[in-house]
């Protein structure tokens, strides 16, 4: 039985993962936490995440979440994510992260602690994004630089980071497979007379609105032609169903830094 704390208990997708653990086989919840004073500690977990009482209270404490846990699941945000980090490395413990919006010198410090221990740390965890991961490599190959690419990507008004963690992983893939470097060809605005599109540059645009769970577009654009590639999340389901997936997968997995591209056997 692999025992899995949960932080974000209370969140959007915490809730979608405690239910996930509970219809996993061989998972158990162990652990659930959220901010301290939040206003639903001290409450059942399963309770709160809609799926039938767990016994597992929501506490506002790590250390106490993790007690008889083996691995956390964290979907909450950078700041957050990594010092809960810094707890599981202390402790010897598993984590699978899920939380996006990272800078590059907080990308660097998971790395840090993922000397330590094992991570799984990816923007998605859907299997239809990871596909469409590869997918996006091979279309960049063919295509070469003949077409533009742009990256839509819409998400709920709750969202807090812009543009999503698989929108930016999306351009990272197709820059790579192109030979340019994403940080120097990203295009997040266009605005007033910006003048004309350059060859090497990839769109990123971003909607935020409603309850809009996830979607991105990739486009490669030539001349009398375009190719789309698109995902369309209609629940968090499978977002929940990965991160616990992964946290299976971790079992017994030597220190280091993973993804869902190396849970899912995709590399
Ligand atoms: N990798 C993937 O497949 C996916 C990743 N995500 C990412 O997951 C993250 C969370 O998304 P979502 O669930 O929608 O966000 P929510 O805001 O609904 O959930 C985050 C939760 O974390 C809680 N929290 C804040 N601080 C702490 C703390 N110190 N300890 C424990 N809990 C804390 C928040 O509480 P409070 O609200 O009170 O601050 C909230 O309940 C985002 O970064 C999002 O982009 C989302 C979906 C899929
Ligand atoms: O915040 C969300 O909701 C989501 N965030 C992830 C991201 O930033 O890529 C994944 C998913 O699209 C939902």
């Amino acid at each position: 039985m692999i025992k899995i704390a949960v932080t974000g208990a209370a969140g959007r997708m915490g809730g979608r993962i405690i239910t996930a653990i509970k219809e996993a086989q061989g998972m158990e919840l162990a652990g659930a936490c959220e901010r301290p004073g939040h206003e639903m500690i001290g409450q059942d977990a399963g309770l709160i995440a809609g799926c039938g009482e767990s016994g597992v209270a929501i506490c506002g404490s790590l250390e106490e979440a993790l007690k008889s846990a083996d691995v956390l699941i964290d979907f909450t945000f950078p700041e957050v994510t990594l010092a809960n980090l810094k707890v599981c490395a202390d402790l010897g413990k598993t984590i699978v992260i899920g939380s996006t919006g990272f800078t590059p010198e907080q990308r660097k410090e998971a790395e840090r602690y993922a000397a330590k221990i094992p991570v799984v740390l990816a923007p998605n965890m859907s299997v239809g994004v990871n596909a469409c991961f590869k997918l996006l490599k091979e279309a960049a190959q063919i295509l070469g630089d003949g077409f533009d690419v742009e990256i839509v990507e819409l998400h709920h008004n709750k969202k807090k980071d812009s543009p999503s963690g698989t929108a930016v992983r999306m351009g990272e893939v197709v820059a790579e497979a192109l030979g340019r470097d994403y940080n120097q060809v990203a295009n997040y605005h266009r605005e007033g007379m910006c003048g004309e599109r350059t060859k090497e540059e990839i769109g990123m645009q971003t909607v935020r609105g409603g309850d809009i769970v996830g979607e991105h577009t990739v486009y490669f654009i030539g001349m009398g032609e375009r190719i789309e590639i698109s995902h369309r999340a209609m629940s968090r389901d499978m977002f929940a169903r990965g991160a616990v997936r992964a946290a299976g997968w971790l079992a017994g997995k030597p220190a280091g830094m993973y993804d869902m591209q190396d849970v899912l056997g995709l590399k």
